[in-house]
């Protein structure tokens, strides 16, 4: 591998006066016991776009995701110091409630994991809980998540069958909209095509260009044509820190930092 300089970085800044941002980190750190695997990454993500994080395995993509919306409090070993800024509030801090902070900022995992329940009670579990009761309220809340996750369509005849019996590629989109029924701000997913065939990832994908215009979209991925495809902006982590964020056609065709360009011409390590 070769050795870049970790120090060199070219990270694009908003002015929130033009572009609001949804979401920002201002110098977070991730530590697993003693070992600092996020080494001071500052970014702030615009709102109604998507923006994907890429880089090698191991680089702290997932890592980083996961402090968005505190998944790393799960892991006891992990700590997690800086900033991470949601409508003018610091959500890092200690006197913040997860439970509620997370309606607003919502994850999909990597491998799909529906309930063993039906498709139905998928969607209406999370709002359930949180206290709606009205039928109508919830039938209209799975006719319309499920639209926006492009499944309705597919399952509108079989809502009261079982999740598992749905393909990958479906239970992926199922998935996403349990995690919109929520009416999340902003939706975190960590390579959540990576466990897809090529037709069910290109659905995914279409549906992410879909839910843009409600939400904003931060995306983990391996996959470069992925990135290039879907994301308006992409940030490129190497070792713990974002060497780069940008435009993605810029990423992509001029990028500034020469660990960005190995990267993405296959030059890298
Ligand atoms: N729960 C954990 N406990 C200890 N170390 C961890 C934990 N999770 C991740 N790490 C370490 O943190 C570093 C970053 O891992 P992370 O999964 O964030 O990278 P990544 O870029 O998402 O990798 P991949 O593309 O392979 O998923 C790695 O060295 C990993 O071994």
């Amino acid at each position: 591998m070769k050795d870049y300089d970790l120090t060199k970085t070219a990270i694009k800044t908003f002015d929130p006066e033009v572009q609001e941002i949804a979401l920002s980190t201002d110098d977070l750190h991730v530590f697993y016991g003693s070992k600092e695997q996020i080494k001071g990454v500052s970014l702030q993500f615009p709102r109604y776009q998507i923006s994907s994080i890429i880089g090698s395995s191991g680089s702290g993509k997932s890592t980083y995701l996961r402090s968005l919306n505190r998944m790393n409090d799960e892991i006891q070993i992990a700590r997690v110091t800086g900033k991470i800024m949601y409508r003018g509030l610091d959500i890092n801090q200690p006197k913040i409630d997860v439970f509620e902070m997370r309606k607003h900022i919502g994850m999909v995992f990597q491998r799909p994991n529906p309930f063993a329940k039906s498709i139905y009670d998928n969607i209406t579990f999370a709002p359930i809980r949180h206290g709606v009761k009205d039928k109508k309220v919830l039938d209209q809340l799975v006719e319309t998540t499920l639209q926006q996750a492009g499944l309705w369509k597919e399952v509108k005849d079989t809502l009261h069958k079982s999740a598992l019996a749905l393909s990958g590629g479906q239970q992926q989109r199922l998935c996403i909209a349990r995690a919109i029924a929520m009416k999340p701000d902003i939706l975190l997913l960590d390579e959540p095509a990576s466990a897809l065939d090529p037709i069910s990832t290109s659905v995914v994908e279409d549906t992410l260009a879909q839910l843009k215009a409600h939400y904003t979209i931060i995306i983990v991925t391996h996959n470069m044509q992925q990135a290039a495809r879907i994301s308006d902006y992409t940030a490129f982590f190497h070792q713990g820190v974002a060497l780069e964020y940008a435009e993605t056609k810029r990423i992509f065709t001029k990028p500034a930092i020469q660990a960005t360009d190995d990267y993405v011409s296959g030059h890298f390590g």
